[in-house]
């Protein structure tokens, strides 16, 4: 199997050592894939998976508007349609009345954008047409897509121009977007002002701002679209989009609601029916007990034992791919994080370490600016060879061709999200591989994933490579002693945010907002000792012993193991006595005291 002599070859290459534990071709569970079963008994409309002949070139769908084929023969130069593509512009092209609603499934990067955007770029020129001929033609939106990122908003209104891009400008609707971080005077004036807008492409929040505003710039719309819907519709955007729907429903009547996502869960058939109605077409490109990901992306588990563990395989991964590029191997990889700040920490730490290789390593999280966001991301889009560090802002939709690589730091929020995260490589017929990395702790998500059916070509145990934690340590150390140096209080405090939000994103500590100033000494001498490994201390009163217990189980101390204690040296043993107001015994009880002094060498566990 390809990606597991990859992987072994990758993790021997260097002196670390990652041991494969045991083949992992688990026997299929029987699992209960409620939402699809449910609803193919309950609703005559579902439509079933079936061998029905269909067309595979996009000239055979009946009556599909010449300038669109014409735009996808010149422009995108699609030669078939994908399988999502062919069992649903058939029928959604040949309704005229718009009438008809879906709810659509397939897997990442199969091009669902081009199959909902054909239908309401098509039936948006029909009904521009005959408002011409009518002598009214009025450039207010007359569909809506929303999407959850301004990313997506973004690669959708450029997919769907590509797709008009041979029509005659005076037919060629106007297809324009509105996100958040942008200026909403200039937004505004540009979008509603300037010539107009027939197909309007947006993120809920902003909507929602011109919504509040001025609702009747949304009385001509007929047609709705959730791209990534079940997460528009999952608790972090429903009172938006609630709010988004009854805002329109206030205004106009939709005639047609599409939503499409490569994952629709067990709740979202339920939520979706209340914008979708009782008729609508349910249609799914995969069967019920297909594997979620792509069969073209092999994907493989790396175990490390803490939580703080995480990095070293990354590092020592990335360092090989980047070597076997210099040879000339294709290697353009994500890593995904959970949080802004940590992708601000990692994207620090990996940037000094992989310097030598000379290629771009690019932040992207929602803590940079809209305009950092757009040029980071066309900068990954444009290096060959290059390494996207983000959280997951790009998790859902975003296509950037030729990723060869996903890396999933930690659990994802959710194994959905894993599914999309892993989407980003293996598109439109490529293939690509996935690398998860997990501590033990994380095992509880790596199961719900197997439930899930998704199969995982290789587990390893990742054994750490001494030399190489060092210069871990050494750079981390790099990046606190730089902010010391900058004797800022307040940067002290976000570096030590940015460990809390390490933590609380990995659930080790109660969720902990700021940090005591007086005790950032503690913290930073831990900190320093044990290199990159975070510790955190909540606001709140607590007692000395408490505050290191939580340090200790931030850097993976406090296990199942009482003799798994780290090693300090005499100096920082005095430190934590003296600020902490500790006795020997309580030190003894969370560490080895190896008698050095910190002129001596320390050697990482
Ligand atoms: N018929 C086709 N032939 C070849 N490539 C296609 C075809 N249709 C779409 N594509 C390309 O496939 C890629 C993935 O498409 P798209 O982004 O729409 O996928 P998706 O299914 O929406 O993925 P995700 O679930 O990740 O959002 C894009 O680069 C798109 O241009």
């Amino acid at each position: 199997m390809a990606s597991s002599i990859t992987l072994r070859a990758i993790l021997r290459s260097r002196s670390s050592v990652v041991i494969p534990s045991k083949s992992l071709f688990l026997a299929r569970e029987s699992i209960a894939r409620s939402c699809f079963r449910r609803y193919a008994a309950t609703n005559s409309s579902a439509a079933v998976r079936t061998e029905e002949k269909l067309p595979v070139r996009f000239d055979a769908v009946p009556n599909l508007n010449n300038y669109i084929l014409q735009s996808i023969n010149r422009n995108l130069k699609f030669k078939e349609m994908t399988e999502v593509q062919q069992r649903i512009l058939p029928f959604l092209v040949a309704d005229k009345t718009k009438g008809t609603s879906a709810l659509v499934q397939a897997k990442t990067g199969t091009g669902k954008t081009v199959a909902f955007m054909i239908p309401v770029i098509q039936a948006v020129h029909d009904i521009l047409l005959e408002h011409d001929e009518l002598g009214r033609r009025i450039h207010k939106p007359l569909a809506l897509v929303i999407s959850p990122t301004r990313e997506l908003a973004y690669q959708i209104k450029d997919e769907a121009k590509k797709l008009c891009s041979v029509m005659p400008p005076s037919e060629r609707p106007i297809i324009k977007a509105i996100v958040g971080g942008v200026s909403r005077r200039m937004e505004e004036q540009k979008v509603f002002s300037q010539g107009g807008v027939d197909i309007l492409v947006a993120t809920p929040g902003r909507l929602l701002d011109y919504l509040h505003e001025d609702p009747r710039r949304f009385k001509n719309l007929q047609i709705k679209v959730y791209d990534e819907a079940d997460r528009l519709l999952d608790q972090g955007f429903s009172r938006e989009i609630s709010e988004i729907r009854t805002r329109i429903e206030r205004v106009t009547n939709i005639k047609q609601m599409l939503m499409f996502s490569a994952t629709v869960g067990d709740g979202v058939v339920d939520i979706a029916e209340q914008e979708l109605g009782k008729n609508y077409k349910f249609i799914r490109t995969t069967s019920e007990d297909d594997i979620p990901t792509h069969l073209s992306v092999p994907q493989s588990v790396i175990f490390v034992d803490k939580l703080s563990d995480h990095f070293e395989p990354l590092v020592s991964m990335l360092r090989k791919h980047l070597t076997e590029a210099s040879t000339g191997q294709a290697f353009k990889a994500v890593v995904f994080l959970r949080t802004g700040k940590e992708v601000d920490h990692y994207h620090f730490l990996l940037h000094q370490l992989l310097r030598d290789y000379d290629i771009p390593v690019i932040p992207m999280s929602a803590r940079l600016s809209q305009s950092a966001r757009s040029k980071n991301l066309e900068k990954f889009k444009s290096s060959p060879t290059s390494i996207l560090v983000a959280s997951d802002v790009v998790a859902r939709g975003v296509d950037v061709k030729n990723v060869t690589h996903v890396f999933q730091v930690g659990r994802a929020m959710g194994t959905d999200q894993y599914i999309h995260r892993v989407g980003r490589t293996g598109r439109a017929g490529k293939s690509g591989q996935g690398i998860l990395i997990l501590s033990k702790k994380e095992n509880h998500f790596y199961e719900s994933l197997k439930r899930m059916q998704i199969t995982f070509s290789d587990e390893y145990q990742y054994i750490s490579d001494p030399a190489l934690a060092t210069e871990i340590c050494q750079v981390a150390k790099k990046e606190l002693e730089w902010w010391q140096k900058q004797r800022r209080e307040d940067e002290l405090h976000k570096l030590e945010e940015k460990y809390a939000a390490h933590m609380r994103g990995h659930k080790i500590v109660r969720a902990p907002s700021g940090i005591f100033s007086k005790d950032i000494d503690v913290v930073r001498t831990v900190i320093s000792q044990f290199g990159f490994y975070r510790s955190v201390i909540p606001k709140r009163e607590l007692s000395s012993r408490d505050i290191l217990r939580d340090i200790m189980a931030g850097i993976g101390y406090l296990g199942s193991d009482p003799d798994v204690k780290p090693a300090i040296d005499r100096q920082t043993s005095m430190v934590l006595k003296n600020k902490l107001s500790l006795t020997d015994k309580d030190v003894r009880e969370f560490f080895v005291e190896d008698g050095t002094s910190r002129k001596e060498k320390w050697t990482p566990k």
